[in-house]
């Protein structure tokens, strides 16, 4: 997930670091290279613009040159400003005062939608919430069909009418329905635009009149690129849209649209779609986005991952040991059975600070569960001492451990390796956070 922009900033900002002082040239060329990797990774041009400018004054204004920490001011102004640019805080999601909570679909055909209003009938039920499901799709009989399968995957009850009703009535019927059932979130589904039609969208603004919903969901296929971004003015032209939500995420996508639509349209991103799966939605944090886009990880998205891979088990020694940044090969192996719940390993690693943008994208596609199960046997020919003091591993016990595990020297030292530069990734971190704490408060 916009892994050629984090690649390419991190990239930046790095080179930054080793310079030490910094001129104002300095500065200027390196923000050149980042209007550069935005326009690349498909960012509308005037939200670039403004971002670079206002990057460009707050380093003048906080008098960042020549100071010994110029770096650092600078990558927190970048990651602030990245922040503002997605939409500061993570918007909460509007429950209304009483039940039943409407929540309103749209979008174009193809983008997600249905699959979507699946995924977030599970995320409400993981809220503790009891979600009901109306299919007001007439348009494409498969789609009722569609939902309905999805419900029942997700456990969750769709109202449908084939009767030749009208979408609008379809609503009306079932929010009703909803209200004597006694559910309490009513998720409506509506049909799939091809284009920005003009009798759809006028059913659209029917059925949201109908509903009046306390949310209104834009679908937007993230694949689609600054479309995606005029797809929303139209949307929210029509009718007021209160967040939207990008899928396709985990293909090869530049994310140009993710980044651009808060500030081009003012609607912002509330959860993003990373895969087929009805699992695979995830809310969408500002600033947890701009961290990992700058190459500084998703420390929390991590644990978040962790928590609803591990419901009810305590996660704070984890926690702890991320922030500490000391952990050794039990950890490591501790990490890897977590890792293997919470989804394919590679997705996991780009969130490690600092690791994510360091590994080749080649390697990163390399590594699968067979390559973690190489290195667990390399962590499992150690001894107990060795796990928890890999310093004592000297060259002899490096050929015991290669030759009990069927690898080689070289991989139990690119191992051993990794370990340490995990260690260094996560004090760094640790630092970073804890001196941009303390340059926030100072304000
Ligand atoms: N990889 C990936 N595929 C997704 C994601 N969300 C949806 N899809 C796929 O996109 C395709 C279209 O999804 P639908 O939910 O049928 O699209 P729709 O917008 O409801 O389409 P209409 O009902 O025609 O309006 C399906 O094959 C989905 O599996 C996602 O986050 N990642």
């Amino acid at each position: 997930m916009l892994d050629t922009l984090t690649r390419r900033l991190a990239g930046i900002l790095a080179n930054l670091r080793k310079q030490g002082k910094l001129t104002e040239d300095d500065v200027n060329e390196m923000l050149r290279e980042v209007r550069v990797a935005l326009l690349e990774a498909d960012v509308n041009f005037a939200v670039a613009k403004s971002f670079i400018g206002r990057v460009r004054e707050k380093a003048v204004g906080e008098e960042v040159f020549a100071s010994l920490t110029a770096d650092q001011t600078i990558i927190k102004i970048v990651r602030d400003e990245l922040t503002e640019m997605l939409g500061t805080e993570q918007t909460r999601f509007d429950f209304g005062s009483q039940p039943p909570t409407v929540v309103l679909m749209c979008g174009l055909q193809g983008s997600g939608k249905t699959t979507t209003t699946a995924k977030l009938a599970k995320w409400l039920v993981a809220q503790g919430k009891k979600p009901m499901l109306a299919a007001c799709d007439v348009q494409r009989p498969a789609a009722i069909k569609q939902l309905q399968v999805l419900g029942e995957q997700v456990d969750v009850p769709v109202f449908a009418k084939t009767d030749g009703s009208s979408p609008v009535q379809i609503a009306r019927e079932a929010l009703e329905r909803c209200k004597y059932l006694m559910r309490d979130v009513l998720i409506v589904d509506t049909a799939g635009r091809l284009s920005i039609d003009e009798a759809l969208m006028a059913e659209l603004k029917q059925i949201h009149d109908t509903v009046r919903p306390n949310e209104a969901f834009l679908v937007l296929d993230s694949t689609t690129g600054q479309e995606a971004v005029s797809v929303a003015k139209a949307f929210h032209d029509l009718i007021p849209i209160t967040g939207v939500i990008f899928t396709k995420l985990d293909g090869d996508t530049r994310g140009g649209a993710v980044l651009s639509v808060r500030e081009a349209t003012g609607v912002p991103v509330r959860f993003t779609g990373v895969g087929e799966q009805v699992d695979a939605l995830e809310p969408f944090y500002p600033d947890r986005m701009a961290q990992r886009i700058i190459g500084m990880g998703d420390v929390l998205g991590i644990i978040e991952k962790a928590e609803l891979a591990f419901e009810g088990e305590d996660m704070t020694g984890l926690e702890a040991q991320f922030k500490r940044g000391d952990f050794d090969f039990n950890t490591m192996l501790d990490q890897f059975r977590m890792m293997r719940k919470m989804g394919p390993i590679k997705n996991v690693l780009k969130m490690i600070p600092g690791l994510g943008a360091q590994i080749p994208e080649e390697a990163l596609e390399a590594i699968d569960d067979k390559g973690v199960n190489r290195i667990e046997a390399v962590i499992f020919s150690m001894t107990a001492k060795e796990r928890s003091n890999p310093d004592i591993i000297n060259s002899s016990r490096r050929k015991r451990i290669a030759a009990g595990s069927g690898t080689s020297v070289e991989e139990v030292n690119h191992l051993i390796r990794q370990l340490y530069e995990m260690r260094r990734n996560m004090k760094q971190l640790g630092k970073m956070q804890k001196q941009f704490m303390k340059k926030g408060r100072k304000r």
